[in-house]
């Protein structure tokens, strides 16, 4: 008999890679969406959540509810670092989409994971794709949060390679660096797939030229907000390819066979020059004083993808909906 499907609750900032993440994950047998939280980061909370809502308009399932998520940061924070110049002032490629019919839950999105992991205790899986203000909002919620959650998928975090904010930090962890070391030294079983695995996923032009040439309802509303993100890379890395960054983060959750991941404790540089850097210790030597890290929960880091593969389920899935 086949696996129950994983339930999982997507914590959203909508955004074009994440419009990607979000319609693989309603073509994905192997996971249930059971609800997005929405977030500031790509742009601004409430866009997020007319973007989250749009969305599932177009997916035509609108049954899933959306929970809107923290307009400042963990310690109030309303000095938000928006990447509208990588998605559109839209979000979505600027393509000005009219706005959706459905309304958010009444409930925050910290209220609403704590829920449903109360619900179903060891059985949710949060995909968190922006900054992780709303996951650290539902740990100081619950102290049963950690406990209770299945597993909390981080797509943030360089580790060991330079940011894209500046050299130290990406921009999830950047965005709220408080609320991600709350998230990482929390106990909940955590995997961080930062940009040292999703700068491997590329999506090249080749590959957005298959898209267009199908007839998948997916793929054809992203050929037309791609255009923006793909413009975005090419100015700053020269590449006329995509980094898949969300997709990978929620294919991570799908099918973890596809990527390999090392263990350690994760903290977060909260201040300073290289505020929102990720350092993990990797436990292989014993320091001989008390450090940051010490007593420390381990988190897993993941640290090999295989992108073809990725790329692969993200192209066929896309093109057959
Ligand atoms: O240069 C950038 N600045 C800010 N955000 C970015 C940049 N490149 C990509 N992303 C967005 O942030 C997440 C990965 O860090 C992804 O959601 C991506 O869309």
């Amino acid at each position: 008999m086949a696996a129950q499907p994983k339930k999982i609750i997507i914590d959203t900032d909508p955004g074009i890679d994440d419009a990607m993440a979000i319609f693989l994950a309603l073509q994905s047998p192997e996971v249930e969406v059971i609800g997005l939280t929405t977030i500031y980061g790509n742009v601004y909370t409430t866009l997020a959540t007319r973007n989250a809502l749009h969305l599932l308009e177009v997916a035509g399932r609108t049954d899933i509810p959306v929970a809107e998520g923290s307009h400042v940061t963990i310690t109030k924070g309303t000095k938000l670092r928006i990447a509208d110049f990588v998605h559109g002032a839209d979000g979505l490629g600027n393509q000005n989409f009219p706005p959706p019919k459905g309304k958010p839950t009444e409930q925050s999105a910290a209220s609403f994971l704590v829920d449903q992991a109360n619900l179903y205790p060891g059985k949710v899986t949060v995909v968190a794709l922006g900054p992780l203000t709303n996951v650290a909002l539902a740990i100081q919620q619950d102290p049963a949060f950690s406990k209770n959650i299945g597993q909390i998928v981080i797509l943030g975090g360089a580790f060991a390679v330079n940011g894209n904010v500046n050299p130290a930090a990406e921009a999830n962890i950047f965005g709220d660096p408080d609320a991600a070391d709350i998230v990482f030294t929390s106990g909940a079983d955590v995997l961080a797939v930062g940009i040292n695995v999703t700068h491997q996923v590329v999506l090249t032009d080749a590959d957005r030229e298959n898209l267009a040439r199908s007839d998948g309802k997916f793929a054809q509303y992203l050929c037309k907000i791609l255009d923006v993100y793909f413009s975005y890379h090419y100015d700053a890395y020269s590449t006329n390819g995509v980094y898949l960054h969300d997709p990978t983060a929620l294919i991570a959750a799908v099918d973890p066979s596809l990527i390999t991941y090392t263990e350690g404790v994760v903290r977060v540089q909260t201040c300073g020059i290289t505020r929102g850097l990720t350092i993990l210790y990797n436990k292989q030597k014993r320091f001989g004083e008390v450090t940051e890290w010490t007593d420390k929960p381990t988190v897993k880091v993941a640290v090999t993808v295989d992108a073809p593969a990725v790329v692969k389920l993200l192209m066929e899935r896309l093109m057959d909906s």
